[in-house]
Order: C-alpha cells, then structure tokens, then sequence
C-alpha cells in the first residue's frame, strides 16, 4: 500500500444545513416520535440490521434511534457533505488541520512495518518505525533491569510528566491494560500543576530507583515544565541526600539516569538539560489527543513491553483499516458519527454517555472528554465561516455498575435525552465466584439489564400489574425509549484497547467533518494560559498587577491573598 500526498487545495468546508440530506433529516426529525418496541415488532430483523462489526468490536445499534428512513438520510448526508473524500484526504497526509497547516496523521502511527506513505517525499512508515525502535529498545532494558539508575539499582517505578494528551492517553492505557504489565514496575502520572499532585506522586518513592519521563509534545506546557524541575530538583536532593552523588557532573550523569523525554521539539528537551539520547520524538502531524499510540506512549510501553505495544497499535490499524475501506453503510465509526450528529443536531441530545462495564476503563470517560471536546468544540468551520449548528458534543461517564448507583436515574427516569454507549469484554481478566455465581457474569448481567431497562421501560399497565399503589404509579413508571450502543469484545486485550481509541477517533472525525469544522486545532485552550501568566505576578503580590484585573478578578485575588496563612 502506497498513499502519498495529495497536492489538490483544501475545498471550502460545506454549509451542512444547507444539503438537502440537512432538510430531509429536519423534516424526519419534526415528526419523529421513538417507538423502540414498536420498531422491534414491525421490523423482526432489526437485531442484524443494526449490528455491525469492525475488528473484533460487535456493535450493536439496534436499540439506537436509526430507522431505515433515518439511515438513508443520514447516508446522503455523508455524499452531500463530501465526508468520504476529507477521509481520504486525512489519511493521504494533506494538511487538513488547516488553522495550523498541518498534516493529521496519527493513523501513520500505527501503519505496519512494510507500509509506506510519503510525505513531502520523505517515507513517514520509516520514521514512525525507527522511533518505535528506540522506544521499544528502552523499554526492554528497563524492563530487564538493565538500565540503572545512578547508584546502580534498577527501576521500580516510572514517573510520567505530561497533561492532556501527553497525560490522559497514557494514564488511561495504563490503566486498561494493568493486567499486562510487568510485576515489579509500577507507573505513576503526574499532570496538574497542584503541588499536591507532584507530592503525592513521589513523597513514597526511592529517587535511586524512580525514573522520570517528560512528556511533551511542544515541551513549554506551563504544568509539566514546572512539574519536570520539580522532579529534577526532587531526585538531586534526594540523590545528594542520599550520597549517590556529590559535584555537578554526578548531577548531570544522574539526570542522564533518570529522565528520559518525548517531544517534538528535541532542541527545547536538550535545554532542559536531558541528554537527546534519552529523547523519542514525533512530529507536528500527530495532534496531542492522538498521541498514545507515538512515543508519548513510552510509559505505557515500558508497563506492557514492546510486543504488546506493537499489538496496540496493530488494533488502532484494523480499525484504521475498517474506516478507510468499508463501504459507508457498513463502517462502524462512520454509522456511529452520523448516528450522533443525528442526536445532537436534530434531536437536541445535550451530552452523551459512555458507561464501560469494565473497571479497568475507568480513565476511559475523562480520555474521550479530551478527544472528542478539545475536537469538536468549535463555533467556526475550517475556513473561520461561523457555524450555523450545533457543534462538540457533550462526552462523560463513569463505570458500570458504578453509575448505576449514582447517576442511572436521570438516565431512566429524567426529562432529558441522553445516548449512552455501553462498552464491555466477555471475559474478565480475573474472573471470580461467589458461590456457584461467577462475578463476571453479574457484572454482565447488569450491562443486558440496563441497554433493556433504557429501552424497554416499564408502562403505567405493567406498575399498575404490580400493585401498585394508584398514587405512586407516575413515579414508577419507565418511560423507556432511551437510546444506547452496545459495544462488545472478546476481552480487553491491548490490540482491543487500540480499537476502541481508533473507533472514537473516527467518530470523532465523522462528526467534524459533517460540521465543516477544524477537528485537529485548539485555539480555545490558549485564553485562559496566557491570562494565568499575566496574573501571576498579581496573584503572588504585585500590587501594580493587581491593579490591572478586572473588580471580579481582583477582588477574589485580594481574597485568596487575605487567606493565605503562609
Ligand atoms: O504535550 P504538550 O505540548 O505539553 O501539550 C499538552 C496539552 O496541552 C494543551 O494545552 C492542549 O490543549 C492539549 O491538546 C495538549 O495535549
């Protein structure tokens, strides 16, 4: 496979109200009335009309709001607005990031060994490949404990330095796949710039075994730069504390021992002191919501080993690969984008959920806030044109059956309509029983009950059938009707955890691409940075600052400084 760079200029985005497909599915919508069980009676094989595989992902759409109607509009809307050809452009390497003239190509990441893609006539598959190399060549002497730390001991615990992208890919992964990873190395992130993050984190750990990965794809990020001095400060006193090390070349030896980085900007890492042997690169073309599966994933790998890294990214690729082939009508992230923009722009869902019944996601939830909100929260499309409808959908979630405990009610009972996609694995990385009952089973249980309970509901006859006392019947009624996805696999292995990230991804990029908009800048972050550094002095005394805020902003300054006892 050969893709190389098309030179034909970026398109004007397309105005996606203004389609036809647009009006046919605003006219569906006015008169659309979800009658889920009586779909189910009048279309007996609506089970294999809405389940669709990709990889080893089965999902199943049947009790989502898609009807043969609703599908077909939401197909012509995938011709009028040209999705199919921003897709292949993606993948080909054109700078579709335009805001920021760039390549998005984060499915490059994961291209096979003997693939190749071309870019500005440079081979990116050799690049992505000779960095994975290198990555996977660290991993390994770590991992073997053959690499040391300044006194000689191995590493026992690997020290994550990155926020965002650089951050939540990582922590998420790593805690996904727990199970793989190698007993005796632990991983610990640190992102916030709360002091208290970087206190918990290390006020445990010996600074003779503990090693330091600074993540960052641009290495100025205001958090992991402070964090990463820290550190650095962090493991000389303890070092020196210790007597591992005495005069400033001992320093520089120590550092070289126990920080590695990940960044593009490998000048700026060689500044910070680390030595550019120790730093793994990547490129502008991989947006930091779609590192993992770069170097940045190094803690990861250096949690799972190489081989089960490489099975990572092989999962993003059969996903990658189901995205660019499959015909629309059977492409999974393609269904699933129209599937939400039907939601969010006709229906006025105001937030998705993602509820995986597996602990092990538990980062799963906060990691798609990332990807899919940093996104899509766009107000204008690729070409600045202000959009003209809803944009970003709203993600959040928690564990099952956590959430059941918590928050299910609204979901149930509330005024409100919330999709919600429902992932789970059939088999448990440790299974359990309790009695004759295996644990796995009740958790899956609960999955079933809940997609049914959504659907189903509970009509004012059958709480009425119960014995209900007439009073309280209202409040026991299950209006049903709830849509939700059901997410599938065999287990979650690191090749399945792959899928599930490129799955969203594409989605992800479904849904921008019908809005027109820019998915892969995030001009919206850069306010709130460039305000915290001019406060800063303010905020730590500076009178002449102060004066300059605006009477809110002073005034809870004035307060916090009023309260401060030290
Ligand atoms: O990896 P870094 O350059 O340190 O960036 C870390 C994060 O911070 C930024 O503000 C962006 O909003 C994120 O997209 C990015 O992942």
């Amino acid at each position: 496979m050969v893709l190389r760079t098309s030179v034909a200029p970026m398109s004007a985005p397309v105005d996606p109200t203004a389609a036809s497909a647009w009006s046919s599915l605003r006219r569906l919508a006015d008169s659309f009335t979800p009658d889920l069980r009586g779909w189910f009676d009048s279309e007996p094989e609506r089970v294999d009309l809405y389940t669709f595989d990709a990889a080893d992902l089965h999902v199943d759409l049947s009790k989502s709001y898609l009807t043969a109607e609703v599908l077909a509009a939401l197909f012509a809307l995938v011709t009028d607005t040209d999705i199919v050809s921003r897709r292949d452009a993606m993948f080909a390497g054109d700078r579709i990031n335009v805001t920021e003239d760039r390549a998005v190509l984060h499915t490059a990441l994961r291209l096979p060994k003997g693939a190749a893609l071309e870019i500005d006539g440079r081979d990116v598959v050799a690049d992505v490949h000779a960095e994975l190399d290198k990555m996977y060549a660290f991993a390994d002497q770590v991992r073997s404990g053959e690499w040391v730390g300044a006194s000689g001991k191995r590493i026992e615990t690997v020290v994550n330095i990155g926020i965002g992208g650089s951050d939540l890919g990582p922590v998420m992964v790593y805690e996904a796949l727990l199970p793989y990873k190698q007993q005796g190395l632990e991983c610990r992130f640190v992102s916030n710039i709360d002091p208290t993050d970087l206190w918990e984190k290390t006020h445990d750990l010996d600074p003779e075994t503990t090693l330091f990965i600074i993540a960052s794809k641009t290495f100025t990020t205001l958090e992991t730069m402070t964090n990463a001095r820290l550190a650095k400060k962090w493991l000389l006193d303890g070092l020196a504390g210790a007597g591992v090390i005495n005069d400033a070349e001992q320093q520089a030896e120590a550092i070289a021992k126990h920080f590695v980085a990940v960044s593009t900007a490998l000048d700026l890492v060689a500044d910070f002191g680390i030595d550019p042997a120790n730093a793994f690169g990547f490129w502008d073309w991989v947006g930091g919501r779609y590192s993992v599966d770069s170097v940045i994933g190094t803690s990861v790998c250096v949690a799972i080993g190489p081989e089960r890294f490489a099975e990572f990214l092989s999962g993003f690729h059969a996903i990658d690969e189901h995205f660019r082939t499959t015909a629309v009508e059977q492409n999974v992230p393609m269904i699933m984008g129209l599937l939400n923009v039907w939601y969010n722009n006709f229906l006025d869902a105001q937030s998705h959920a993602v509820l995986p019944y597996a602990q092990y996601l538990h980062r799963f939830p906060a990691y798609l806030q990332q990807l899919t909100m940093e996104s899509n929260g766009k107000s204008v499309r690729w070409d600045s044109s202000p959009v003209t409808t809803q944009t970003g959908e709203v993600f959040w979630g928690e564990p099952g059956t956590n959430g059941q405990h918590a928050f299910y009610q609204l979901l149930h009972q509330g005024t409100k309509l919330i999709p919600a996609d429902f992932i789970a694995v059939a088999n448990s990385a440790h299974p359990l029983t309790d009695g004759d009952a295996d644990v796995h089973d009740l958790l899956m249980s609960n999955f079933f009950a809940q997609t049914a309970a959504l659907a189903w509901g509970k009509t004012e006859e059958e709480v009425r059938a119960e014995g209900t006392a007439e009073e309280i019947v209202g409040a026991r009624v299950f209006p049903g009707n709830r849509p939700t996805a059901a997410i599938l696999a065999p287990e979650l292995s690191p090749k399945i955890v792959g899928e599930l990230i490129a799955l969203y991804e594409h989605i992800t990029f479904v849904e921008g691409a019908i809005w027109g908009i820019d998915s892969f800048d995030q001009w919206g972050v850069e306010l709130g940075k460039v305000l915290a550094k001019q406060l800063a002095p303010a905020v730590s005394g500076d009178e002449a600052a102060l004066e300059q805020a605006d009477p809110s902003t002073r005034a809870q300054i004035e307060w916090y400084r009023a309260h401060r006892t030290s």
